[in-house]
């Protein structure tokens, strides 16, 4: 790596910066609520946290404070207050229960989110609102996964898939880097979606890839840190200035692919993606606001791209990886394939008939956790909470990292194991069932993920379709990578766990 003066600038700034910032916080610190929950106190605690977040270790260190501290852990670092809900009895009663869960409905912007001049305008961190209430209904209306939507987004999925499997073919029986084909796949997708029709390009749906990748660098928790805190460290070369502008440029061209393109040619009346709904919308009573200012379109799009893509990448990859490890797996749904689809094309309505592939997407998200310490949100005041106070402003997490690999509610938690999803007679366990409950992968309450039945669907249309024609086998010149998650649980971009890199081999299935 090239280590250049202005760096080193650069890290003895920021070092100096951070002894004084130690010494201030301590100060204010003293100046926090009583009664707030447990946690580490201990000086040691800011460098500890700073440490996990650059080595995107942080997950692990809040699990290992869950251990000690029980349901809940309360951090007070570099001026930020953090808790940790850390069981999903306790993330329930916070998130959802009508005497808490609008005190908990906002989320402060990051600096991402504020040096790609989101302002509150996107959904994720729009304001709890009447206009985010209007914003959540559009999202449903738009993604189109509902009444003769339903059949549209099976089609646009297999267009694409046909053409993913040109691609796997050309590859059959050789160590094949599944990973970067379904990825690909995807954000094509993604691209089909947003504008309707596919890439003349097929490079072009990488720009989607590379602003998304860009805004989850600056998420980092130590890049963000020094973003919120040290802002002028962005105008010195070096690594946060080349970030900053990194994520600017992509934001340029993603605007232009996901907005400005679109809206060229759009015809009224006639949309072919989302970006053409919302140009329609915008015309309606009622969303006079998008017209006036359209940054609100701009950004509700952005929030489809950051949202969306590395979360769902993330699973899919993810489950194919333990797919690979465990053959018996790929056999049962194999089964369930041959009963219920035969030679036909897999079709959303084939998931009620197959829950033993329905479980393993549930077993998946279980075991890989995407999102390890979600939600993000903010106490809008001090909040009375299990005889402690929690105390406003302080940042929400999700510890679901944690409690979806809990021994005490997980048997052997880091093996995949679809079956824990179904009951004696083999059924889907029903959604109220504790089990699935405890399954918290999308968030819980008022700003649950509206993306789940997007993503869980696109999963499974991946899963049948490719499983459906070929075989997976593990690679013929390297050794298998593990589907040990507790061993690649430091692999975490931003917010949101990667699968490690695997090969693996892809043989037609003799009667498909
Ligand atoms: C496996 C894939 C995904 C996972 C694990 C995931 C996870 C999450 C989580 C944990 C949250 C925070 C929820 C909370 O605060 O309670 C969230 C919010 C959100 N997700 Fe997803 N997500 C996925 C896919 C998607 C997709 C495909 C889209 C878009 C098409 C999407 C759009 C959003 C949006 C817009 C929000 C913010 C909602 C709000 O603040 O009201 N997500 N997601």
């Amino acid at each position: 790596m090239e280590v250049t003066s202005a760096s080193v600038l650069n890290s003895l700034i920021v070092g100096v910066l951070l002894l004084f910032g130690l010494y201030f916080l301590s100060w204010i610190f003293r100046r926090s609520p009583k009664n707030v929950p447990p946690g580490p106190r201990e000086w040691g605690t800011n460098w500890k946290i700073l440490k996990a977040s650059w080595n995107g270790t942080l997950p692990k260190l809040a699990s290992e404070w869950a251990l000690k501290y029980k349901d809940i852990t309360f951090v007070y670092s570099f001026g930020l207050q953090l808790v940790f809900l850390n069981s999903a009895e306790i993330t329930r009663k916070l998130l959802t229960s009508n005497k808490y869960k609008f005190l908990v409905a906002d989320r402060s912007p990051n600096a991402a989110a504020r040096i790609i001049e989101l302002n509150g305008k996107d959904l994720v961190f729009s304001k709890f609102d009447g206009k985010f209430n209007i914003k959540r209904r559009l999202f449903y209306s738009v993604i189109g996964l509902y009444g003769d939507g339903v059949a549209k987004f099976e089609d646009m999925v297999w267009r694409e898939i046909e053409r993913m499997f040109m691609e796997i073919d050309v590859r059959e029986g050789k160590d094949t880097d599944l990973s970067s084909i379904l990825t690909r796949s995807l954000k094509i997708i993604l691209y089909i979606l947003v504008r309707g029709e596919g890439p003349i390009d097929p490079k072009e749906p990488e720009i989607l890839e590379e602003y998304d990748m860009a805004v989850n660098k600056l998420a980092q928790a130590d890049v963000d840190f020094v973003l919120d805190n040290l802002p002028f460290l962005t105008q010195i070369p070096g690594k946060f200035k080349r970030a900053v502008t990194h994520v600017k440029e992509a934001k340029k061209q993603a605007d232009e692919l996901l907005f400005y393109g679109p809206k060229r040619t759009h015809k009224p009346g006639e949309p072919r993606g989302i970006t053409d709904l919302l140009l329609d919308f915008a015309r309606q009573p009622g969303y006079e606001w998008m017209k006036t200012d359209e940054q609100h379109i701009i950004a509700f799009l952005t929030s489809l791209v950051v949202a969306g893509n590395l979360t769902t990448r993330s699973s899919l990859t993810g489950i194919f990886l333990c797919l690979v490890n465990y053959p018996e797996v790929i056999r049962t749904i194999q089964g369930e394939i041959d009963n219920v689809i035969g030679s036909e094309r897999p079709k959303l309505e084939h998931r009620s008939k197959m829950p033993y592939t329905e479980a393993t997407i549930l077993e998946g998200l279980r075991l890989i956790s995407p999102v390890p310490l979600n939600a993000f949100r903010r106490a809008s005041e001090d909040i009375d909470f299990e005889g402690m106070v929690i105390p406003k402003n302080a940042l929400i997490l999700i510890n679901s990292w944690h409690f979806l690999h809990d021994e005490n509610k997980w048997e052997d938690p880091w093996a995949f194991n679809p079956k824990r999803f179904l009951d004696d007679q083999g059924n889907l366990l029903p959604i109220d069932h504790p089990r699935r409950k405890d399954l918290i992968a999308f968030g819980v309450g008022a700003r649950a993920c509206p993306g789940e039945m997007f993503s869980r669907s696109r999963m499974f249309l991946f899963i049948t379709s490719i499983l459906q024609r070929y075989d997976l086998l593990p690679p013929a010149n390297e050794s298998l990578t593990s589907a040990d998650f507790n061993i690649h649980s430091e692999n975490v971009l931003g917010l949101v766990r990667q699968t490690p890199p695997f090969k693996c081999r892809l043989v037609r299935r003799q009667r498909h």
